[in-house]
């Protein structure tokens, strides 16, 4: 007789898994590295930008006061009494009645407040120039200071560190960037079904996709994934792998092997290696059988073998503990709603988290579930947008319901009708 097990409701579940302290580590890294990193310290601006006073036109640099009156019919005329490109400072003070050309870039020279725009200007020799309108004190001059301030809290820690963040981080002059060390995530395969993905099929086998797909979310959620290669179903093998495995990595998971079945040994894995287990079923679909110990102070996912399961299990479980690792403030997938976009009539009393696409319709977004919706379905993984979030119960859910959707990629959203967007701009 196989023993039950009683399933934790799902956000229970979860909680159990963060409640293990992951400790995140950091260290420094090239600048040019940093790409899709997190980043490990709060980044504050240490000077303002731009840290001087500076032209965002090319023209004339002047004092606002010199122009008072200028107009179509009096032009005022300024003594153009030398030139300025960017990173070039002009050497002493502006008097009255003079003007300094001036490129766009260039730092405002001592005793002007106002830059004109060449277009603007009459040039009537290279030291002289009118202009028919006059300036105010501070007109066309990029202000110190004006984008940030010194001190300003600019991108926390546990931000993934993108193109903008990369801008930011060589302003302040971050040759080196603290960012998380990415945990060492282990992947092993269970079942002597399985085949290498080079292999060709052989009756009654089936190639081993789930280590590749998982290794794919552990680096799509900041980790470094170590592929551990593939198991049979032999109790002692798999404890010296997993024991073995667990000296190497900061986690680890495996697939398969997690239910009830004679050579499902993830529960006798964990109880000959003295692990803790969190939990041994939880209230969901797919994924139910998800297994989670902790073993030698690090944790031991033993997902299903089952492709959308494992799929499941690891943006449900995985994935949270590892962002906390790096340094997430928020560690889960993000959550909005969504209009549902196809009936699903079957009933559940787990909560199913339904694979499926989203799309955009009339400014509301729709989720579909697509493809096979079982768990052993391996198919419909791919293309998945999101996992609606469907709460157990003894009804079904119908098209047109507000539906709970996680997003599975943080920069999932509608692509802009772009010819359109193109037409409508045409000027
Ligand atoms: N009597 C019961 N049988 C089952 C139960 C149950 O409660 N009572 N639960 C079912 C549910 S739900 C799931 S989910 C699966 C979970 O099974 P395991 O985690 O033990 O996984 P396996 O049996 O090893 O494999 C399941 C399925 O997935 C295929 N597989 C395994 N590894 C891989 C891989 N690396 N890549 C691709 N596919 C893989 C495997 O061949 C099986 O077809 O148990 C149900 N049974
Ligand atoms: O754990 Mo199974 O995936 O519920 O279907």
């Amino acid at each position: 007789m196989v023993a039950k097990r009683k399933p934790m409701p799902v956000a229970e579940a979860v909680q159990a898994v963060m409640n293990v302290g992951n400790e995140a580590k950091k260290e420094a890294i090239p600048l040019a590295n940093s790409y899709g990193r997190v980043l490990a310290e709060d980044l504050v601006g240490d000077h303002d930008v731009p840290s001087f006073d500076r032209s965002p036109y090319d023209g004339f640099a002047i004092r606002a006061e010199d122009s008072t009156g200028a107009n179509r019919n009096r032009p005022v005329h300024f003594q153009v009494v030398g030139e300025i490109g960017a990173g070039t400072v002009f050497p002493r003070a502006v008097q009255a009645g003079e003007a300094v050309r001036i490129m766009t870039g260039a730092k405002i020279p001592a005793g002007c407040d106002a830059v004109v725009m060449l277009e603007l200007a009459d040039e009537h020799n290279s030291d002289e120039m009118s202009i028919k309108r006059a300036l105010s004190p501070g007109d066309n001059i990029s202000f110190q200071g004006e984008d940030t301030k010194k001190g300003t809290p600019l991108v926390p820690k546990g931000t993934s560190i993108d193109p903008g963040v990369i801008a930011l981080l060589a302003t302040f002059g971050y040759a080196e960037v603290p960012v998380a060390i990415r945990p060492r995530v282990g992947i092993i395969a269970t079942g002597s079904e399985l085949l290498e993905v080079h292999e060709p099929l052989e009756p009654g086998k089936i190639r081993n996709s789930n280590a590749y797909m998982m290794a794919a979310q552990v680096e799509r959620t900041g980790g470094e994934p170590v592929l551990l290669g593939k198991l049979p179903d032999d109790l002692d093998a798999c404890i010296e792998a997993v024991s073995s495995a667990l000296q190497e990595v900061d986690m680890l998971i495996t697939t398969g092997g997690a239910s009830v079945g004679d050579y499902d040994y993830v529960p006798d894995i964990i109880e000959r290696l003295g692990g803790n287990p969190l939990f041994n079923k939880v209230a969901m679909r797919p994924g139910s059988v998800t297994t989670v110990a902790e073993i030698d102070g690090k944790l031991f996912f033993g997902l299903s073998g089952n492709p959308s399961a494992c799929f499941v299990g690891f943006e449900l479980f995985v994935r949270p503990i590892l962002r906390r690792s790096l340094f997430f403030e928020k560690p889960h997938l993000k959550r909005t709603k969504a209009t549902l976009g196809k009936d699903y009539p079957k009933p559940n009393p787990f909560t199913r988290f339904v694979r499926a696409t989203l799309e955009e319709d009339d400014g509301r977004f729709v989720a579909k579930p697509g493809g096979l919706d079982k768990s052993g379905s391996v198919t419909s993984i791919a293309g998945a947008d999101v996992l609606i979030a469907l709460p157990g119960g003894s009804r079904g859910y119908e098209t047109g319901m507000s539906v709970d959707i996680f997003l599975l990629d943080d920069h999932k959203g509608s692509e802009w009708p772009w010819e359109n967007i193109v037409a409508s701009y045409k000027s």
